[in-house]
């Protein structure tokens, strides 16, 4: 995907509201959820389950289909006074990933302006979608990022397929060629990816398969990504949707990465999930952090391990906290190579940690990690600076 500059800027809404309204209007940004998984997993049926599901919500629901047609049409349901309204929307390309910079951005802002005020925006991707691709569209575009932004990613599972899908060869994420890793284990499959960009994972099916084979199934996704929750459905049916699968602020909260705790697991080694206690850090520290992070996701290199000449990790997912000795602390947030450092909302809703004590963290998601040591190299990043 490539971030040109000199594409036409997506279409501003016209308010026609005065300057004040307009300031308002900014304020109150409409979340979106992205809900992927793989085909047949139960997306539908659970966007036909929040559609229905009581909660006083407006919400429309872009479903992103593959077509071959170059315009092919996506349809709309949106959802008015309890009732699941369709309606047809021109998105111009077949798949969102590639096109939503363009002629998803503009669907979404003329979704916006036509219906006026949703409380909701539901995005089903493709069973093939990468949603990597997908959730930093909604950080970097300014038109996109004033009017809606990014709640969280729900990725569904198929509880009977899902191991299958895992380890299916043909099922391999398009530019991940495994050639190169000779033997190092299994390749990674979409089901891998779309797993480890989630902060929900809906188990779902599990009508179709014992406890045994669902413990199994909670254990393989455990390890790939130990950062999202984890919901076990029949029919996608959620015990609640509210903070459940909606309003998570999954991106300006990271209270979750207390669950990442038990370090990273050998169970998947494709994917997992690491996680680095942190000391408080000095004003110099939290830049050395900022440049390790610069370092790490935009070069692939680890620093303190410049000799290798090949890194061949791969980061998909980072979230961190980070405690200052000002008493300040701050948030990271990553997808793919990019990152945000941003002051921790809310300071002292929580107690902060005892000086001393490990008082930060960094959880990191991604592939290969189990072959670097991101730990001692963080560390000494960290120490090495005044
Ligand atoms: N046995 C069983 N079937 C389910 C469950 N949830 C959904 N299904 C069925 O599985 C099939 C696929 O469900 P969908 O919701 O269409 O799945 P999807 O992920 O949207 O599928 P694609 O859009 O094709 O990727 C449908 O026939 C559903 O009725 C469940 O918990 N158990
Ligand atoms: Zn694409």
């Amino acid at each position: 995907m490539d971030w040109d500059d000199d594409d036409a800027p997506p279409d501003l809404i016209e308010t026609g509201a005065t300057a004040e309204a307009e300031v308002d209007e900014k304020l109150v940004k409409v979340p979106i959820t992205i809900v992927t998984g793989y085909l047949g997993a139960g997306k539908t049926t659970l966007l036909n389950y929040i559609l229905t599901a009581r909660h006083g919500k407006k919400i429309a629901v872009i479903m992103n289909e593959f077509g071959d047609s170059l315009d092919i049409e996506k349809s709309l349901t949106v959802n008015k006074d309890g009732e699941a309204v369709e309606e047809w929307m021109e998105v111009g390309n077949g798949c969102i990933c590639c096109s939503v910079k363009d002629t998803g951005v503009n669907a979404i802002e003329s979704l916006m302006a036509k219906k006026g005020n949703f409380d909701y925006i539901l995005l089903e991707t493709t069973g093939l979608a990468d949603p990597g691709n997908l959730a930093p569209l909604f950080w970097v575009d300014e038109g996109l990022a004033s009017t809606i932004y990014l709640d969280g990613i729900v990725t569904l599972v198929d509880a009977k397929n899902i191991l299958r899908s895992l380890d299916d060869p043909s099922g391999k994420v398009e530019g991940h060629d495994d050639s190169d890793h000779g033997d190092e284990g299994p390749v990674m499959t979409t089901a891998h990816v779309q797993i480890s960009h989630a902060d929900v994972i809906v188990i779902n099916k599990t009508d179709l398969v014992t406890d045994t084979e669902l413990e199994t199934v909670k254990e393989r996704i455990g390890s790939i990504n130990g950062l999202a929750k984890i919901h076990v459905t029949k029919q996608s049916a959620v015990p609640e949707l509210e903070g459940v699968l909606l309003d998570l602020h999954a991106y300006d909260q990271a209270e979750e990465l207390d669950r990442a705790g038990k370090g990273h697991s050998h169970l998947d080694k494709t994917i997992s999930t690491l996680s680095i206690p942190l000391p408080v850090l000095t004003e110099g520290q939290l830049e050395a952090v900022d440049a390790w992070l610069r370092s790490v996701l935009w070069d692939n290199v680890l620093p303190s391990d410049e000799e290798t000449d090949q890194s061949l990790f791969e980061i998909h997912r980072l979230k961190g906290r980070l405690v200052l000795s000002d008493g300040n602390e701050k948030m990271i947030q990553g997808v793919r190579e990019l990152f945000e450092i941003f002051d921790k909302p809310n300071p002292g809703a929580e107690a902060s940690l005892a000086p001393g004590k490990d008082a930060g963290k960094m959880v990191i998601i991604g592939r290969h990690l189990d072959k670097y040591d991101f730990e001692r190299s963080l560390l000494e990043a960290v120490r090495k600076s005044p």
